[in-house]
């Protein structure tokens, strides 16, 4: 256990998230802009993945807020992983709270809570990060005057009164939405319970305005409200951010250390993507070159070790499988290998066996490790089965194995791919084999995609499947409403119990007077119906007043039945179904009965003696 001196305490690192275009990237920048001299000790870096703020440059940057020095800095910096590409987001989205500490919710003051701030808000509840939200882009409030990089609060005190008006107005509109989503939110300056109520601080990622403010805000919490035993350094923690194949070092892959040391030579473990964890050598561990020294030929400055927290970027052999998302541990000298590869792989195999083992599902495809957890936790909890998972681009094999649930449910042989690409032949084979591939960047998207899809495929089988099905009736004949004895026979009937459509096949059930047997009597199906003079298609038990006039025919004349022969006025007809026909029923028009129409089918099975 390292000695709790300051020397190793270790930044907290902090994720930014939010719906498309709120300004993550613009406010990243803007924390980035440095006014730090060049060569000045202290600078900010530029790390893999990440940018480090140590203490100087955060002093500098909150000034303004601490004009009279009373404010306590105990953080050695800030590691803020960048969102540079859509992959690193997403896995850090999913991923987060396991490599992120604290993070800022983006929210665009102009549009308040759109779709993916609320899937952001879910993960980061979901994980129990802490937050702040940067209601961001206030410079566009109507009349707003800019002074640049100022204190937020400041700044409103100098704006007009209609100004203000519209920032309350919108403020106001935010928290409100962010209550209906069962989160209490109020103004930083004014949140007296950080445990209670989520911070909002305004900013301007063009201006710079309240960024010292978020960024003091950032410092004050993480130093008060995170644990002590999360400062220091304890035990190796380290996350594969992405896999990348670089020109002169083969495929290395970029990690955030956020506890722990490293060291060059160090033997790690990670989880591979076929299944099987990959252990190997640390061969180098890079950062990027500080900006001013851009003229060294090497794009990277090695270290012998590295120290949390950091991005950096780890060369070693066979890391070619290496799967982002996974945990990366360090065999330590007490250490079984084998236990640590089972650990790590135990991540993946969990989120494996979240699945359905009948093997009656959509497939589903993830760029990360974390992406594939966030979306099959969305489909579990969306009733949507899952098959089979993959990581990583989607190829042919992939839609081989999607292609297995074409035989069993045409809606389930789908793939719900998530931020990943789909190569050419892949795309080509699905068309011909008739596989849905559905691609999305946000979680839900695949979500409306496989439902809109799923609604399209159960619409055109109820179509397919109408003649076929048949709803349950049972039917008397209005005394003396006998129009024709014999192929058409129409008669007048009452629906006694169920419902009667047009083209339910008709039976009546007669006791043979010799053998004393049943005998079931088909009669042919309903053409058409008539109540009151009008044409009608359906009608419910009840519904039938004063009797319907049925015409029954029968498709082949030589089976036609004859009143007084094979029925009469005593008779019950009943709905002639069938195993398939019930069939039907169940899988396509389940909803479209009652309960009390369900008992009925069950009792005519029994009538009719159907096992
Ligand atoms: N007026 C104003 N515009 C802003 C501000 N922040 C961002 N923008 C603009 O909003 C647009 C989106 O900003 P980005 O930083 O790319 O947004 P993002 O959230 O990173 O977007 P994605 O990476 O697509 O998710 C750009 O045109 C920015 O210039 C702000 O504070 N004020």
């Amino acid at each position: 256990m390292a000695a709790r001196s300051k020397d190793d305490l270790r930044s907290p690192i902090c994720c930014i998230l939010g719906h498309v275009d709120t300004g993550k990237t613009k406010l990243l920048d803007k924390i980035r802009q440095t006014n730090v001299q060049e060569g000045e000790a202290g600078g900010i870096t530029q790390q893999i993945g990440a940018t480090f703020f140590p203490l100087e440059t955060i002093k500098q940057k909150t000034a303004v807020l601490n004009k009279d020095g009373s404010k306590e800095y105990k953080l050695p910096g800030l590691l803020v992983i960048d969102t540079p590409g859509h992959e690193s987001f997403t896995n850090l989205r999913s991923r987060g709270s396991s490599l992120c500490n604290i993070a800022i919710l983006v929210v665009d003051i102009m549009h308040g809570l759109e779709p993916q701030t609320l899937e952001s808000l879910k993960l980061l509840r979901d994980k129990k990060t802490p937050f702040i939200v940067a209601l961001n882009k206030v410079d566009r409030l109507f009349g707003w005057k800019a002074i640049p990089d100022n204190s937020f609060v400041d700044s409103l005190a100098h704006q007009s009164e209609s100004v203000k008006r519209e920032f309350e107005t919108r403020k106001d509109a935010v928290i409100t939405a962010f209550q209906e989503n069962g989160l209490n939110a109020t103004l930083y300056y004014d949140n007296k319970n950080m445990g209670k109520y989520v911070s909002l601080v305004p900013t301007s990622a063009h201006t710079g305005e309240g960024i010292p403010d978020m960024i003091m805000l950032l410092v004050e919490l993480t130093q008060t409200r995170m644990s002590e035993r999360l400062m220091y350094i304890s035990e190796l923690e380290c996350t594969v951010l992405e896999v990348k194949v670089i020109e002169g070092l083969g495929t290395t892959i970029d990690v955030v250390l956020s506890n722990g040391v490293l060291r060059e030579g160090d033997r790690i473990v990670l989880c591979g993507l076929n299944g099987s964890a990959i252990a190997t050598n640390v061969r180098a561990l890079l950062t990027p070159q500080p900006l001013k020294e851009l003229r060294v030929k090497s794009a990277y400055v090695h270290h012998k070790e590295v120290k949390a927290s950091l991005g950096v970027k780890i060369a070693a052999p066979d890391l070619e499988k290496a799967l982002a998302g996974s945990r990366l541990m360090v065999v330590g000298p007490d250490d079984d290998e084998e236990e640590l590869k089972d650990e790590v792989i135990s991540d993946l195999t969990s989120l494996l066996s979240s699945i359905n083992k009948s093997g009656h599902g959509v497939c589903v495809q993830a760029s990360t490790l974390g992406s594939l957890e966030a979306l099959l936790e969305f489909l579990r909890v969306s009733n949507i089965p899952v098959s089979g998972v993959n990581i990583g681009p989607v190829h042919r094999k992939d839609i081989m194995r999607a292609s297995t649930m074409l035989e069993k449910s045409k809606e389930l042989a789908c793939l719900l791919c998530f931020d990943v690409k789909v190569d050419k032949d892949a795309e080509q084979m699905a068309e011909e084999m008739g596989i849905k591939v559905f691609k999305a960047d946000i979680i839900y998207h695949l979500f409306d995609q496989f439902t809109a899809y799923h609604k399209q495929l159960t619409e055109e089988r109820r179509k397919d499947q109408a003649p076929s099905a048949v709803f349950p009736c049972i039917l008397k004949m209005v005394p003396g409403a006998i129009f024709n004895k014999k192929d058409p026979i129409v008669i007048g009937v009452d629906v006694v119990e169920g419902v009667m459509k047009t083209g339910t096949p008709l039976c009546v059930i007669n006791i043979n007077p010799e053998t004393k047997a049943k005998e079931i009597v088909s009669l042919g199906k309903i053409t058409s119906m008539e109540m009151n003079h009008k044409v009608v298609d359906t009608v419910k038990k009840g519904g039938s007043g004063g009797g319907v006039a049925i015409k029954v025919e029968c498709a082949v004349y030589e089976n036609a039945k004859t009143f007084g022969r094979h029925f009469n006025e005593q008779s019950e007809f009943y709905s002639m179904i069938s195993r398939e026909s019930i069939n039907i029923l169940k899988e396509s028009f389940r909803n479209d009965l009652s309960k009390e129409e369900w008992a009925l089918v069950v009792k005519l099975k029994g009538k009719l003696d159907i096992v």
